[in-house]
């Protein structure tokens, strides 16, 4: 999505607290619509998601996939309808257990480690814990010899690996990535799909927007295939891939333009 104004009624993020990954419960979603000006940008009648599984979203441009992920963030208020994690209806509380990873990462003017430490302090944890933890993700996303370095000055993959160690140092219920590899180097992709699948064995629910077939494929138990803004397909990943079963998904995998 590129960068823009949103003028529709945006929520205030809540920062997230640090607890355990207990179960989100399912997202539901029920009517939900976003309309501005007149014209109607998602509408989805029904969709209810496995609180346990990779759930990629994927569809052309435009399809509304950056809204929804915002939506069910609570970072957009809908026109109308409801967004739900298991009985909890979608709000602050929810958002507070999520983390959501943009295209275009979002960093402290601090240090590497200083971005990671800046969400930690204050979540009840000892200081050797939280630099346990800290050192633990850099190390995973590949950047612990950089840990003392400006985060300004990472490349743009290093970049997105910092958001995303930082995403995951407060261990959230639900992870939510807004095409968080488009334009990355191999290795960067490879190092974020990584850590994706380790969060999501760990018991995070991961929602994934992507255009990336090969990445959908790797990483997806189940395909949300959204077209004009609404719910064209949602079915398990195989079945998706073998034969999606509606036209738009159909041509989009076959790599027709689709409007
Ligand atoms: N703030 C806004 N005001 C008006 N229209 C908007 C706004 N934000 C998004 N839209 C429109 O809503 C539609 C869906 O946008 P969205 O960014 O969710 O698409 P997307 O599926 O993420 O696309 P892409 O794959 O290109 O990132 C687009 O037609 C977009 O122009």
């Amino acid at each position: 999505m590129p960068e823009r104004a949103i003028p529709f009624a945006s929520a205030r993020p809540a920062p997230p607290t640090a607890r355990s990954r207990a179960h989100p419960g399912a997202l539901r979603v029920a009517d939900l619509t976003l309309e501005t000006s007149g014209k109607r940008l998602i509408g989805i009648e029904k969709l209810a998601l496995d609180p346990a599984s990779v759930s990629i979203v994927m569809g052309p441009n435009g399809a509304g996939k950056s809204l929804f992920l915002r939506l069910v963030h609570g970072l957009l208020v809908p026109s109308a309808g409801w967004v739900s994690w298991g009985e909890v209806p979608c709000g602050e509380a929810t958002r507070s257990t999520q983390a959501l990873v943009f295209q275009k990462p979002v960093l402290l003017r601090r240090s590497v480690a200083g971005n990671i430490d800046f969400v930690l302090r204050g979540r009840g944890l000892t200081r050797a814990e939280r630099r346990e933890r800290r050192d633990a993700l850099l190390e995973r996303v590949g950047l612990l010899g950089q840990s003392r370095q400006p985060a300004r000055l990472l490349s743009g993959g290093e970049q997105q690996r910092l958001a995303l160690a930082r995403a995951l140092a407060l261990r959230p219920q639900v992870l939510l990535l807004d095409e968080p590899t488009a334009s990355l180097d191999p290795a960067s992709a490879l190092m974020i799909e990584q850590s994706v699948q380790e969060a999501s064995r760990a018991g995070t629910k991961v929602i994934f927007v992507t255009h990336d077939l090969g990445q959908a494929r790797r990483l997806a138990d189940d395909v949300v295939f959204l077209h004009r803004g609404g719910v064209a397909e949602h079915r398990a990943a195989q079945e998706f891939f073998s034969g999606p079963s509606s036209e738009a998904a159909l041509a989009y995998l076959s790599g027709r333009i689709v409007l």
